[in-house]
C-alpha cells in the first residue's frame, strides 16, 4: 500500500519483482527498505530476492529467448514504441518516483524520464536496421554472407543516480536486438525500475522477455548473473571498483560485457574562452544531480589569464543555487544519496584545505541537515589532492590554475579514468589539438552537457568497455556470423 509517494496512477507503485510476467515476492518473504534521501522516510519495503529467485528469472528469460529472437524486428519495434508512449504518458509519476527514491530535483527527474525514453524510441528504430553484408568471394565456387544475431539472455546491473535512464539505455538496445533481459536495479532506487516493468507489462511484452529482480544482496545477485551459463552478456553501469569484480566473475564463462564505469572529468578553460559561457557550462556540468553523475566535471583547470575572472564569476553563480527537497520546483541542489556520499565530499574538502586549497563559496553541510551540502567552489588546488584522483560525486567545483596548452592537456589526462572531458576555447586550431589530445571517450567543446541518445556514450582507459546509444549501441547485443557457401 502506497502512503508515501503521491502518484496519479497508483499501479506504478509496486514493491514486488517482475519475473516471467508475474509479480513475485522473495522466497522467504523478506523485504528491504527504500528511503527518501531528503528526509530519511521509509517510502517502500521491496521484495528481497536471492540467487534462487534470480536463477528462476534467468530460466524464464532463457525459455522466452528463441521466440523473442524470432519475432519480426518490426513487431519488436512496435512493442518498444508502445512502451515509449506509456512511459512518456507517465512522465510526471515516474519523475516523482525518481525524486522520491534518489532525491534529484523534480525538474531534472522529468528530464531523466524523457532522456531515458529517448533510448527506447531510438532503438525501436534501430531494431529494423540490423543489416548484414555480402562479401566478394575468395574462390569462384564460394559465396559469403554476414548476418547478425542476438547474443542471447542479458543480465543488467545499474546504479542509483539515474534510476530510469541507466536501465533503458541497456534494455532498449538489448530488447531491440532480440535479447531477453534480467535487470537488477540498485537497491537504493528499485521503485522506478519496477514502474518501468509495470509499463512494459501493459505494453504487452511476452512473458519472460523483460524481468526485473530486486534485492539487497547485490553481490549474490551479481554472482548469479555472472556465473549462470544461460546469461550470455552482462551489461553494467557503476563504479570501476565493481566493474572489475564483474569482469573477473564473467571470465569463467567468457561472457560478453559492456562496462560503463567511473569517471573523473576535467573541465579546461583557456585564456581565449568565452568566460561567461564557460561559467554557465561549468554550472550545468558540475552541479547536475548535485554533482552525482559520472560525467560531472570533477577537476576544473583554468588558464592563468582568466583564472581570477572565472573563479569570481563561478562563485557568484554558485551562490545563487538553491539547496532543498527535490519535490520543490525551485530546488537546484537536492540531497546526496546517503551519509557515505556526504562524508566523501567532506573528506575531499578537508584534504584539499589541509594541503593549501581555499574555499571561496559554500564548503559546509547545509542548514537543512541530513545529507544536504552547500554547493562549493574551492581554488588553489594541486595534483596531490584526493579530488585530483577520485570522483567526488558531490557539489564541489575545485579550481586549478595552468599556464600552457600542453600543461593543461597533461593535467587533464593525469588519471586512470577516461569517460567525459570538457574544454572552452574560441581558437579553431586549439579546438582540434586539444580535442584530439584528450584521452576520453566523450569530449565536450564549449558545452557542459553532452548527454544524448544519438551519440556513442562510453569511456576509455578504466572508465569502461563498449558504447551505449547511437547507431553503435545495438552492436553490443549482437553476434556476427558469416556463412560460407561452396559448390556454387
Ligand atoms: N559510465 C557511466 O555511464 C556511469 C553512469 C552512472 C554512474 N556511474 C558510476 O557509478 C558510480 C556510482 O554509482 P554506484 O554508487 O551505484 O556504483 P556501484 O558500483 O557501487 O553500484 C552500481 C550497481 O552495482 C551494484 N553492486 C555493487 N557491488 C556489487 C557486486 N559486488 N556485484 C554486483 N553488483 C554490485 C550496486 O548495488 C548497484 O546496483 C560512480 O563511480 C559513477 O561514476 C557510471
Ligand atoms: O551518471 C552517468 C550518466 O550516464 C549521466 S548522463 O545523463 O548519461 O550523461
Amino acid at each position: 500500500m502506497n502512503a508515501h509517494v503521491k502518484l496519479a496512477n497508483q499501479q506504478l507503485y509496486t514493491t514486488k519483482s517482475y519475473i516471467n510476467g508475474e509479480w513475485v515476492d522473495g522466497d522467504g518473504g523478506k523485504t528491504f527498505d527504500v528511503t527518501n534521501p531528503a528526509n530519511g522516510e521509509v517510502i517502500a519495503q521491496v521484495a528481497d530476492l536471492g540467487r534462487p529467485e534470480v536463477a528462476r528469472a534467468i530460466d524464464a528469460a532463457d525459455a522466452a529467448q528463441a521466440g523473442w529472437a524470432a519475432m519480426l524486428a518490426a513487431d519488436r519495434a512496435k512493442l518498444l514504441m508502445k512502451w515509449y508512449d506509456l512511459i512518456m504518458a507517465a512522465q510526471e509519476d515516474l519523475a516523482t518516483l525518481i525524486t522520491a527514491e534518489m532525491g534529484k530535483p523534480i525538474k531534472e527527474a522529468r528530464g531523466e524520464v524523457a532522456y531515458g525514453a529517448s533510448f527506447i524510441q531510438w532503438f525501436a528504430e534501430e531494431a529494423k536496421r540490423i543489416y548484414g553484408d555480402t562479401v566478394p568471394q575468395h574462390q569462384a565456387d564460394k559465396r559469403i554472407v554476414v548476418i547478425k544475431q542476438p547474443v542471447g539472455v542479458v543480465g543488467s546491473i545499474t546504479p542509483w543516480n539515474f534510476p530510469l535512464a541507466m536501465i533503458t539505455r541497456k534494455l532498449a538496445p538489448g530488447l531491440a536486438a532480440g535479447c531477453c533481459c534480467v535487470a537488477r536495479p540498485a537497491e537504493l532506487t528499485p521503485l522506478t525500475a519496477l514502474a518501468l516493468a509495470e509499463l512494459a507489462d501493459k505494453a504487452g511484452f511476452p512473458k519472460g522477455v523483460l524481468n526485473v529482480v530486486t534485492g539487497s544482496d547485490s553481490s549474490a545477485i551479481g554472482k548469479e548473473l555472472c556465473e549462470n551459463e544461460k546469461v550470455k552478456k552482462i551489461t553494467f553501469t557503476g563504479s570501476t571498483r565493481v566493474g572489475r569484480i564483474l569482469i573477473e566473475q564473467c571470465a569463467p564463462t567468457v561472457k560478453k560485457m559492456s562496462m560503463e564505469l567511473g569517471g573523473n572529468a576535467p573541465f579546461l578553460v583557456f585564456d581565449d574562452a568565452d568566460v561567461d559561457a564557460a561559467v554557465e557550462g561549468a554550472i550545468a556540468c558540475k552541479f547536475r544531480n548535485a554533482g552525482q553523475t559520472c560525467v560531472c566535471a570533477n577537476r576544473i583547470y583554468v588558464q592563468s589569464g582568466v583564472y581570477d575572472e572565472f573563479a569570481e564569476k563561478l562563485a557568484k553563480a554558485v551562490a545563487k543555487l538553491k539547496v532543498g527537497d527535490g519535490m520543490d520546483e525551485s530546488t537546484d541542489i537536492g540531497p546526496l544519496i546517503h551519509d557515505a556520499g556526504l562524508q566523501k565530499v567532506q573528506d575531499h574538502l578537508d584534504d584539499a584545505t589541509s594541503k593549501g586549497a581555499t574555499i571561496i563559496q559554500g564548503g559546509e553541510k547545509s542548514d537543512k541537515g541530513g545529507t544536504f551540502f552547500t554547493p562549493t567552489v574551492v581554488k588553489d588546488m594541486t595534483q596531490d589532492m584526493q579530488i585530483a584522483q577520485e570522483e567526488t560525486f558531490g557539489p564541489v567545483a575545485p579550481l586549478w590554475k595552468f599556464e600552457t596548452e600542453e600543461e593543461g592537456i597533461r593535467l587533464a589526462n593525469d588519471t586512470i579514468f577516461g569517460l567525459a572531458s570538457y574544454y572552452y576555447t574560441r581558437d579553431i586550431g586549439r579546438a582540434w589539438r586539444v580535442g584530439e589530445a584528450l584521452e576520453y571517450g566523450i569530449v565536450g567543446l564549449n558545452t557542459g552537457i553532452i548527454s544524448t541518445e544519438v551519440a556513442p556514450f562510453g569511456g576509455v582507459k578504466q572508465s569502461g568497455l563498449g558504447r551505449e546509444g547511437s547507431k553503435y549501441g545495438i552492436d553490443e547485443y549482437l553476434e556476427m556470423k558469416y556463412m560460407c557457401m561452396g559448390g556454387v
